[in-house]
């Protein structure tokens, strides 16, 4: 696992879209596994900026998501669908067809799930997946407790998870109480992970990854048990981390 550290929430998402750009320079036909939520929400902004500047193509990418809430339409600002065409694809040249989502308003959600799974398996698995990371440690959407072999399931939400993600919403009723996650399986075949972090309120957890067992009470910590794992966080969320234990990882 290495660890590339950052001053603040702006050099953190420079340094992950970097990662990206030179990663679909180095292979323009890509597999991207994206993520939502508000940390990865700079690193687009860069890639958008990088694309009208530089003309970085993603015309040949592929892109697959984590994750996305059962119930909520497409058309509602919430849902992970709206969330990517409005933070990213709208303003990249990525194609449509190219672009896969968790389908959360599949009559048979178990259904799905499968195809889901043999979606990305199709497309010969994630070359490069974006992660960011719960307090609780989830990752995706997968919660405290979720088996290692997990692959693309349905979930209830916890209640910490709803809280944090409150903040979208008008009200906590609003909030889904189920989303469709990629397992922590279908996570741990990506041929690379970048884990980023910003911000206090991810310290705990991350110095939970780093220090801790891998456990599945640590979702997380299941990314110990991959070979090609790079954390980017900021010096907020590196907060509780021992300084020799930084020196180590970078
Ligand atoms: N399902 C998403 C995760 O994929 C995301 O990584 C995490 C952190 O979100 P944020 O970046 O907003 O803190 O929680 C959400 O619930």
């Amino acid at each position: 696992m290495k660890l590339i550290m950052a001053k603040d929430y702006q050099e953190m998402s420079n340094k992950a879209a970097d990662v990206i750009i030179n990663q679909v320079k180095e292979k323009p036909n890509t597999v991207l596994g994206l993520a939502t939520g508000g940390t990865v929400i700079g690193m687009y902004e860069a890639l958008i900026q990088d694309h009208q500047k530089n003309n970085t193509s993603y015309k040949e990418v592929h892109s697959v998501n984590l994750d996305e809430y059962v119930g909520l339409e497409y058309t509602n600002q919430q849902s992970y669908h709206y969330y990517m065409n409005d933070q990213l694809f709208s303003h990249i040249d990525i194609q449509a067809d190219n672009v896969i989502i968790p389908n959360g308003l599949a009559e048979n959600i178990d259904a799905a799930c499968q195809e889901y799974e043999k979606a990305i398996a199709e497309l010969g698995g994630v070359d490069l997946q974006i992660l960011g990371i719960g307090q609780n440690g989830h990752i995706a959407f997968n919660e405290p407790g979720t088996s290692f072999d997990s692959i693309t399931h349905k979930v209830e939400l916890t209640e910490s998870t709803r809280n944090a993600n409150m903040r979208y919403f008008d009200s906590i009723d609003e909030v889904p109480t189920h989303a469709m996650t990629m397992g922590i399986s279908t996570i741990l075949k990506s041929k690379q992970i970048l884990l980023l972090a910003s911000g206090k309120s991810k310290a705990e957890a991350i110095y939970n990854f780093i220090n801790g067992e891998v456990h599945e009470s640590n979702p997380a910590s299941a990314l110990k048990n991959h070979p090609n794992v790079t954390i980017i966080a900021d010096e907020e969320a590196l907060s509780l981390v021992e300084d020799d234990k930084k020196k180590v990882l970078s």
